[in-house]
Order: C-alpha cells, then sequence, then structure tokens
C-alpha cells in the first residue's frame, strides 16, 4: 500500500504460563500474521510476561521456574522474548500497569535508536554538507504501539465482576489496543457485543481466527503430568525435560493457594481467603 505508514507493534502477552505451552507461541505466530496482514502494521518484538507469585492462583507453581521454561520455550525465536520484571515485583501487579511499563520500555528502545541514527545522520550531513536538507529524520511519523496479546478466555474475563477495573479495560483497551486469539469455548465477538466499554473501543480490538482450533490448556498438561501421562509435543521438548528435571508439577503442587482468593479479587472485594 503506497503511501500508506506503516506502525511498528509490540505484542505483549500476560499470564500464568504454568506452564508455557506450544499454543502461548502459536498466539504470537498467529497475531504477527493476522496484523502484518492488513499491510498497516510491522510487528518487532513479542514479550511473554509471567504473572508474579503474588497473584495466588490454585496450582501456580515459582515464578522462576515459569520463567525458566518460557526462556527454553522462546530460545528459537528471534522475536519472542520474556521479560521477569512483573515476576519479580513484590506483590500481584495488575495487568495496565505492565502494559504501561512495556509501553514506557519501547518508548526508551526507540529513543535510543533515534538517538544513535541522528548522531550517524548527522556526521553523514556534515561529511555530505547538506545540513538543512533535513525534514524527514526529526519528527517520527506515528510512533509505536504496545497492543496485549489474550487468547478469547482473557477477553471474556473482563465481564467477571471484581476482577477487572472498568479504567484498566478502557485504558488498555482503548489507549493501547488488544489482539485476541479464538479459542474453543469462548466467543469474542459476543463478548465485545455485550460489553459497553468493548463495544466503544471494538476497532482496538482484532479477533484473530484460529482454525485449526487447538484446545492444548496448561491445565490440561498440569493434569497429565500428575498422572505420569506423556506431554510431549504439547510443550517444546526443552520444556518437558526442565519439568521432568525439577519434577515440578504433582498433586502437591497444584493445591498451591488452594485457599487463597485470586489477588484481583482480593484487592477488590477485600476478601482474602475462601
Ligand atoms: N489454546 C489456546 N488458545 C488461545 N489462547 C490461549 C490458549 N492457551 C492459552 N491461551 C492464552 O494465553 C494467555 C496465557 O494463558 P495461561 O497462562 O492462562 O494459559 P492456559 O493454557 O489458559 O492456562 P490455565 O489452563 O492454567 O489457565 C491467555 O491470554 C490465554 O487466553
Ligand atoms: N485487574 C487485572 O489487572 C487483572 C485481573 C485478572 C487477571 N489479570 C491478569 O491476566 C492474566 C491472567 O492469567 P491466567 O489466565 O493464567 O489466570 C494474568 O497476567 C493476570 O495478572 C489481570
Ligand atoms: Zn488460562
Amino acid at each position: 500500500m503506497e503511501g500508506q505508514s506503516v506502525t511498528k507493534v509490540v505484542l505483549l502477552s500476560c499470564g500464568s504460563f504454568n506452564p508455557i505451552t506450544n499454543m502461548h507461541l502459536r498466539m504470537f505466530e498467529l497475531a504477527r500474521d493476522h496484523l502484518e496482514d492488513t499491510g498497516q502494521y510491522k510487528v518487532v518484538k513479542g514479550i511473554i510476561s509471567p504473572v508474579g507469585d503474588g497473584y495466588k492462583k490454585k496450582g501456580l507453581i515459582d515464578a522462576y521456574h515459569r520463567q525458566e521454561m518460557a526462556k527454553l520455550a522462546t530460545e528459537n525465536s528471534d522475536w519472542i522474548t520474556v521479560d521477569a520484571w512483573e515476576s519479580l515485583q513484590p506483590v500481584w501487579v495488575e495487568t495496565v500497569k505492565v502494559v504501561r511499563h512495556h509501553y514506557h520500555e519501547m518508548l526508551a528502545a526507540e529513543q535510543k535508536n533515534d538517538d544513535v541514527d541522528t548522531v550517524k545522520y548527522a556526521k553523514k550531513r556534515r561529511i555530505e554538507g547538506n545540513y538543512f536538507e533535513d525534514s524527514s529524520h526529526d519528527k517520527r511519523r506515528g510512533g509505536p504501539q504496545l497492543m496485549l496479546l489474550c487468547g478469547a478466555d482473557l477477553l471474556e474475563s473482563f465481564g467477571i465482576p471484581n476482577l477487572w477495573k472498568q479504567d484498566d479495560i478502557a485504558e488498555i483497551v482503548g489507549r493501547y489496543g488488544l489482539v485476541c486469539i479464538t479459542r474453543s469455548g469462548n466467543d469474542p465477538h459476543k463478548c465485545i457485543h455485550q460489553s459497553e466499554i468493548l463495544w466503544k473501543y471494538r476497532k482496538n480490538i482484532q479477533v484473530v481466527q484460529e482454525w485449526v482450533t487447538n484446545e492444548i490448556s496448561a491445565t490440561h498438561v498440569r493434569r497429565a503430568l500428575r498422572r505420569g501421562r506423556s506431554v510431549r509435543y504439547l510443550l517444546p521438548d526443552a520444556v518437558v525435560h526442565y519439568i521432568q528435571e525439577h519434577d515440578l508439577y504433582s498433586a502437591e503442587s497444584e493445591q498451591k493457594n488452594a485457599d487463597v482468593v485470586l489477588a484481583p479479587l482480593q484487592k477488590y472485594t477485600g476478601a482474602s481467603s475462601s
């Protein structure tokens, strides 16, 4: 599309990744294809941000191991990375704050690149002696964008009472944007239709249809592991080996946080144990 500017995009996915599965990685590939196919975007980076232990989800094993597994899973990708900032916070952090953090990181990285380019360009201009011809370089037309990447179940969770603040949803979707991958059992279009806030910002939500319906879930993987069943080909081999080596998922680990209320519910209802 000639003349149309292409916006750089960083995709951020927040979740338990307990453990990371092939479907988490597929989400990024599907989202990138979809966005770039519009001709409007160039996806430059993907970030996986495992939630901190303070989230208190039942069966959530230590962030350290979830982080390590995500690193192993992405070692062959040249664009998907794992970031520990969220999991290193002493308490659970609302997703909107994670989005803000990575947005600022992205702008800082962009600024650094611009500074390097400016120095290089200034040097080139000095050499060529055309100091005054620079009009294209000093203004960044349409900065990079950071979008939250999720599955349709997360979008649906926006409607669960006391789980998300309306202002947070408005900021995430209205200001940054959302890419949502379909997942069997969830209907993102219906969800958008039924929510005033999602409807208002519907143009900022990209629903990506996954035609090869894939029901891989971390819950299924943990259950199979507890039963001594193979999980090979549902997760990267390196992750399967890591789980075996550290004996990560057991009946005992699944009981972690069993009687604790999920952090966002604690925060928004004041409850602390069930
Ligand atoms: N099969 C899938 N299809 C589409 N999205 C998925 C799929 N599996 C995970 N996701 C998305 O990946 C993100 C992180 O998910 P999460 O870590 O909760 O994985 P999960 O497989 O849903 O785990 P659990 O079963 O423990 O809830 C979420 O946005 C979730 O919607
Ligand atoms: N109010 C909020 O910001 C809020 C509420 C619930 C879940 N979340 C996030 O969504 C993700 C959900 O992960 P799970 O699907 O694994 O539970 C986590 O990253 C969690 O921090 C955010
Ligand atoms: Zn989930």
